[in-house]
């Protein structure tokens, strides 16, 4: 597994980075990553992008790209001229999509981690066999991280109870990223397949997705450096126990 601690991501879950600035400025060097999901680059696409990053963030542009092969290849080529070091894709637009898009990364973007998104943390056992899939969220997690690896991507979106299967599956070197984050105590929200931080931390992930248990709390910035407190100290637990074996 890799050997550095488990970091935390903000996830900018609102219209425009204006409306969350305090919390944006008073964790500047604190927490490297912020996410910019469909919310915002909807709202004001990748100029919100650039301002983050302006900001001092590593910015993780949550698109979730899902089309023909040469559709997914022209915008993971489109926004590669964006300040980003994250990209997510679909992992269910398949192999041929996936092989595209990691083609126009290695030609246009190079050191852009392409991140597959397998099922998302709010389906249920019972909403992913609504839609025909009849393995459990498990295995199919299994199988799109399997594809998506073998498509060439480098990293994967899973819920934190996949994260120790998918250690098991993948080599070392794949990014482990999971939203699915609730600190005990908190609400669940829309979320079906969620672990605390410390669990989450402790299964070998490497990034944590967070955002409404740090912008609903009273205090987002004492919000997120706890859960990033928790999520490190669960990591490097984890990393000096495999260290002493
Ligand atoms: O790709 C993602 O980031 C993502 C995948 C997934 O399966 N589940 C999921 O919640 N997310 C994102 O992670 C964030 C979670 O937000 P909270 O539930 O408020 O912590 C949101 O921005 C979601 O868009």
């Amino acid at each position: 597994m890799s050997s550095a601690p488990c970091e935390l991501i903000l996830a900018l879950d609102a219209p425009r980075p204006a409306d969350i600035a305090p919390a944006l400025r008073q964790l500047q060097g604190t927490v490297l990553w912020a996410k910019v999901g469909l919310e915002m680059f909807t709202a004001c696409g990748p100029d919100c992008v650039r301002e983050i990053a302006d900001l001092g963030y590593r910015v993780f542009l949550d698109l979730k790209l899902h089309d023909i092969p040469n559709t997914v290849a022209r915008a993971v080529t489109s926004v590669a001229s964006l300040p980003i070091g994250m990209l997510t894709l679909h992992t269910s637009g398949g192999r041929e999509m996936m092989q595209w898009a990691a083609r126009a990364r290695a030609e246009h973007a190079p050191e852009l981690l392409l991140l597959g998104v397998t099922v998302l943390t709010s389906t249920s056992a019972s909403s992913l066999h609504e839609t025909g899939v009849a393995a459990s969220p498990a295995d199919q997690v299994r199988r799109l991280g399997s594809l998506a690896v073998e498509a060439g991507l480098g990293g994967l979106v899973c819920s934190p109870l996949e994260i120790a299967l998918l250690r098991t599956a993948l080599a070392p070197s794949v990014t482990l990223v999971t939203p699915g984050i609730r600190p005990s105590g908190t609400a669940t929200d829309d979320q079906a397949r969620i672990l605390t931080p410390a669990q989450a931390a402790a299964a070998g992930a490497n990034f944590l997705v967070v955002g409404r248990p740090i912008f609903n709390a009273p205090d987002p910035v004492a919000a997120a450096k706890l859960i990033a407190q928790e999520a490190a100290h669960a990591s490097s637990a984890k990393l000096s126990s495999h260290a002493a074996q």
